[in-house]
């Protein structure tokens, strides 16, 4: 499935036509994870679709939830931009930036750097870098030239192969560990903690995909030190209750929504 959506990727970004620079005052996302008063940060993603599970959120609108997320005390925001498998958009990211004063995170897959003008422009605090679809110093080069962009990147790895990637050549800021099996599209939040025993200690960790409970939030605690959910708020009655059940802060803690 990824090579299926890199092909498409390089489809998009050879007729990618940049848009104007809007102007937008940034947040860094590290700073709001690590000022979170929770036990973990909390990245919370808008998303309408996803290739495993097809159209989750049938009502969907972006700017509505984002607002949402923000009053229930979300640290920052993942908006999905990918427009064939995720039914996303950019210029949802675009709507989200003028209105929350949050850090957003642009979700997609960058394999040009034409990707990383276009997430500033649109107003991206922070992009996405997945290890696996990138060559190691192509990695790196995307890592610097966002930062100097005055953009955060989240670098995103799957195995230990990518974390191998990553950490042979620099230490970034912010690692997500994505515990989704690409092939398979099974998530095992397990994945997180195996390889998290393998890194070194003082790297900012983000779990990604298949969290679902506020005893999956427990598992994780003292191996991450954020999150980021999807699926399951976008199933919540309403984005504030999905926040409250999965940090145990309602009645309703023990349920799961995905
Ligand atoms: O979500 C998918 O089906 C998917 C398939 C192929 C590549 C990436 C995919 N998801 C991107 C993500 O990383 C998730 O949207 C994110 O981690 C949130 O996951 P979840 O909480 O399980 O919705």
């Amino acid at each position: 499935m990824l090579n299926k959506i890199v092909e498409t990727k390089k489809l998009e970004v050879e007729n990618l036509i940049l848009s104007e620079n809007e102007e937008v005052k940034r947040y860094s996302l590290l700073k709001a994870l690590c000022n979170t008063n929770r036990n973990l940060g909390l990245i919370a993603e808008v998303k309408k679709a996803s290739p495993s599970k097809g159209v989750i959120k049938d009502n969907f609108e972006p700017l509505s939830i984002a607002k949402e997320y923000e009053q229930a005390n979300a640290d920052s925001l993942s908006v999905l931009t990918d427009e064939q498998y995720f039914k996303g958009h950019p210029t949802y990211l675009t709507q989200i930036k003028k209105k929350v004063n949050i850090p957003v995170l642009r979700k997609d897959f960058i394999i040009s750097t034409k990707q990383i003008e276009q997430s500033k422009r649109i107003g991206a605090d922070a992009i996405l870098l997945i290890a696996a679809i990138l060559e190691r110093n192509q990695l790196h080069e995307f890592y610097l030239e966002s930062y100097e962009k005055g953009m955060e990147c989240l670098v995103e790895v799957h195995s230990i192969e990518d974390i191998e990637k990553v950490l042979s050549t620099f230490s970034p800021e912010i690692l997500g560990i994505n515990n989704r099996n690409l092939k398979t599209f099974e998530t095992n939040i397990d994945h997180t903690i195996e390889i998290v025993k393998q890194l070194p200690e003082d790297l900012f960790v983000v779990s990604e995909s298949g969290i679902s409970t506020a005893s999956d939030l427990k598992k994780l605690e003292g191996f991450a030190n954020a999150i980021l959910v999807g699926e399951t708020l976008m199933r919540a009655p309403t984005p504030q209750l999905g926040i409250k059940t999965l940090f145990g802060e309602s009645a309703n803690e023990t349920s799961t929504f995905a």
